[in-house]
C-alpha cells in the first residue's frame, strides 16, 4: 500500500531534519507514529499526505511512484484515495456538519446520495445525530474532532493519516472512534497511519514506529 525509501526533508528556516530509511505499511494494516513532542511526527504525516514535497528518497502509494507527482496530481490522490485527521481539523465555522463532512465531494463534483446516507451513519455512530444541521462554528472541541473523522472517511478512503485524531475526546467516544478507524481498515483493505502519544491506544494498533531515531 505505502512504501518511502530514504525520505529526507528539512523545513526551509533549517534546524530540523528528517530521514525515513525506510516505511512500508501493508493494506488492511494499523499503525501508530510514537515519538516525543517535536521528532517529526505531523511532518512524516504531511509528507505522506502529499502535503510537504519529497525532497529527497521516494514514495510509492499503491504501487504508483509519487516522488515526483506534480502538485494537483498529489492533490486529486490526496481527495480520492486518503482521508486526513490533522490538529486543527480543517472545518468551516459557516458550514453545518453536513456540509462540512460532504463539501470535498461536493467540490469534487463526486457526491451521491450513497456519500449523504454513509455521511449521516458516520455522524449517528460519532454520536452527533442531533448537531447535523448545526454549524461548525458552535461545536465543542471534541465534537468538531469526530466531524473531522467522518469527513476523513466518508468517500472509504485505501488511507487514513490521523494525527492525534481522539485528542480531544473523552474515553468512551476515544473507543468509538478507533473503533471506526479500524474496522474501516480491516473491512476495506484500507490503511491507518496514526499519530498518538497514548500506550493504550497504540496497543490497539498492528505494530508502533518510533520517529525519534529518524530526527536530527
Ligand atoms: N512549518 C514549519 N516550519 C519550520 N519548522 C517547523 C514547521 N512545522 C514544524 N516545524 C518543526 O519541525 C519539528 C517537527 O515538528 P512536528 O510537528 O513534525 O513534530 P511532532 O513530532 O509531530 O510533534 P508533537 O508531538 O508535539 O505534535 C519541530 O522542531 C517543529 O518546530
Amino acid at each position: 500500500m505505502l512504501h518511502a525509501r530514504d525520505l529526507k526533508f528539512a523545513y526551509a528556516s533549517g534546524g530540523f531534519r528528517l530521514r525515513v530509511p525506510e516505511l512500508r505499511v501493508a493494506e488492511g494494516e494499523t499503525v501508530a507514529l510514537s515519538g516525543p513532542s517535536g521528532t517529526g511526527k505531523t511532518t512524516l504525516l504531511k509528507l505522506l499526505a502529499g502535503i510537504l514535497p519529497i525532497q529527497e528518497g521516494a514514495l510509492t502509494l499503491q504501487s504508483q511512484d509519487v516522488t515526483k507527482a506534480i502538485p494537483s496530481a498529489r492533490r486529486a490522490l490526496r481527495r480520492q484515495q486518503m482521508g486526513l485527521v490533522f490538529q486543527d481539523f480543517a472545518l468551516l465555522d459557516y458550514l453545518t456538519v453536513r456540509d462540512n463532512v460532504l463539501l470535498p465531494l461536493r467540490l469534487a463534483g463526486e457526491l451521491t446520495p450513497a456519500h449523504e446516507e454513509r455521511a449521516h451513519e458516520l455522524i449517528e455512530r460519532l454520536d452527533l445525530k442531533s448537531h447535523w444541521m448545526h454549524l461548525a462554528g458552535e461545536l465543542s472541541q471534541g465534537e468538531r474532532q469526530r466531524v473531522a473523522v467522518a469527513r476523513a472517511l466518508v468517500h472509504e478512503p485505501r488511507l487514513v493519516l490521523a494525527d492525534e485524531p481522539t485528542s480531544a475526546l473523552d474515553p468512551r467516544r476515544s473507543a468509538v472512534v478507533m473503533d471506526l478507524l479500524i474496522y474501516h481498515v480491516k473491512t476495506k483493505q484500507a490503511a491507518l497511519i496514526m499519530v498518538s502519544h497514548d500506550a493504550a491506544l497504540m496497543a490497539t494498533l498492528d505494530r508502533t514506529v518510533n520517529v525519534e531515531a529518524w530526527t536530527s
